[in-house]
Parts: structure tokens; C-alpha cells; sequence
């Protein structure tokens, strides 16, 4: 099988629709064609983490100012640390000749659109909110009020995804199987 493209491949869908369980398979069964790009934060590194490798350990203003420069897909901030991931950290995977997948939301998707990744844009959705909610809630991570929340951001979502031109793919995750072909037909191509 061939690569379809070099360019990054933003993989976004409502919380719970099956994007994790995808993308595990797909790294099993392809260990060498993907890379990950390595995050900015502001937490301290723990024992044995190094600068570059696991993340790009900076302090807080170099994370905002990148963010003000337009240097950052997508940013966050967990239990008082910052998280980011900048432009260049896909385009250094890219150089690696392997394929970078970005796990993104919806502003993510919208500010990969702005940059010139020439990035590829794949949806994940439910067979219908009722399937979702049971998902969420049978794994077993949400609390009531998480789960209220990722619900109403999925319609959005769904919205979102709905416009032609917003995603070059909408694979909905009924039949795990199916879409998992689906998914590896999306990047990769018979030889
Ligand atoms: N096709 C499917 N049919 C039924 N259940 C599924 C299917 N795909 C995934 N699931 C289950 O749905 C739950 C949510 O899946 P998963 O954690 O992969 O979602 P996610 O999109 O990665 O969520 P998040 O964005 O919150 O990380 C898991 O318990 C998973 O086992």
C-alpha cells in the first residue's frame, strides 16, 4: 500500500464517536508510516522526559506570543499548564516522510485551514447522537455533567461537518470493520 499524500491528516469528530479506537488500530497495523508532532507546554518535565523529544518545555510567554503570532493550530490549558501545538512541529514530522495525524476540534480543524499544510480532512461521526450518548456514557469516563456538555458541542460538530467542503470525508462509525477499511482507504492506496 501507498501513501495517498504527504500532508498532515485531520482526523476531528464528536468526543466518544471512535476517534482513539480508529487511530490505535491504524497505528498497530502501520507502525513505521506515522509520526507524532511534539507538543509545546509549560508543565515542568518529569524524570527522564527531555526538551525536543517528548515535549518542547518553554515557559508561558513563548507559548502565548506564538499563539499571537498565528504559530499554534490549536492550544489549551490543563489543571494550570499550557499545551499547544505549533505549525512547525507538523512540518517537522512531514520532513520525516511519515504521515502526521492530528486528533483535533473543531477550532483546530479551522485554524489547520488557514496555513498551508496542505493537510487532508477526515470526520468521524455517529450513527446518530443516541449511539454517541451510549458510547460516552459505556465508557465509563464521563460524569453527568462532562457528558451533557460533549453532547451538546457533538451537535456543532455535526453542523460543522455537514457543509460541503468542510471535510474531504465523513465516515460514519456504525460497523467498526467498515469504517476502519474506510479509514485506511482515506490514506493509503493499493500499489
Ligand atoms: N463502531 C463502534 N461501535 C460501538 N462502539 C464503539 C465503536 N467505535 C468505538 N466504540 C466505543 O465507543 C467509546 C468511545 O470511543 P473512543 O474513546 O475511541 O472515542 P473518541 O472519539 O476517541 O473520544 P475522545 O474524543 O473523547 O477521546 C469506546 O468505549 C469505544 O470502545
Amino acid at each position: 500500500m501507498q501513501i495517498v499524500s504527504l500532508g498532515p491528516v485531520v482526523v476531528s469528530g464528536p468526543s466518544g464517536t471512535g476517534k482513539s479506537t480508529l487511530l490505535n488500530r491504524l497505528f498497530a497495523a502501520h507502525p513505521n508510516s506515522f509520526g507524532f508532532s511534539i507538543s509545546h507546554t509549560t508543565r515542568k518535565p518529569r524524570p527522564g522526559e527531555q526538551d525536543g523529544v517528548n515535549y518542547h518545555f518553554v515557559d508561558r510567554e513563548t507559548i502565548l506570543q506564538g499563539i499571537a503570532n498565528g504559530e499554534f493550530i490549536e492550544s489549551a490549558e490543563f489543571s494550570g499548564n499550557m499545551y499547544g501545538t505549533s505549525i512547525k512541529a507538523v512540518r517537522d514530522v512531514q520532513k520525516t516522510g511519515k504521515i502526521c495525524m492530528l486528533d483535533i476540534d473543531m477550532q483546530g480543524v479551522k485554524s489547520v485551514k488557514k496555513t498551508d499544510l496542505n493537510a487532508r480532512f477526515l470526520f468521524i461521526a455517529p450513527p446518530s447522537l443516541e449511539a454517541l450518548e451510549q458510547r460516552l456514557r459505556g465508557r465509563g469516563t464521563e460524569t453527568e455533567e462532562s457528558a451533557q456538555l460533549r453532547l451538546a458541542a457533538a451537535t456543532e460538530e455535526l453542523a460543522y461537518a455537514a457543509v460541503p467542503g468542510h471535510y474531504d470525508l465523513v465516515i460514519v462509525n456504525d460497523d467498526l470493520d467498515e469504517a476502519y477499511r474506510k479509514l485506511e482507504t482515506f490514506i493509503f492506496k493499493e500499489e
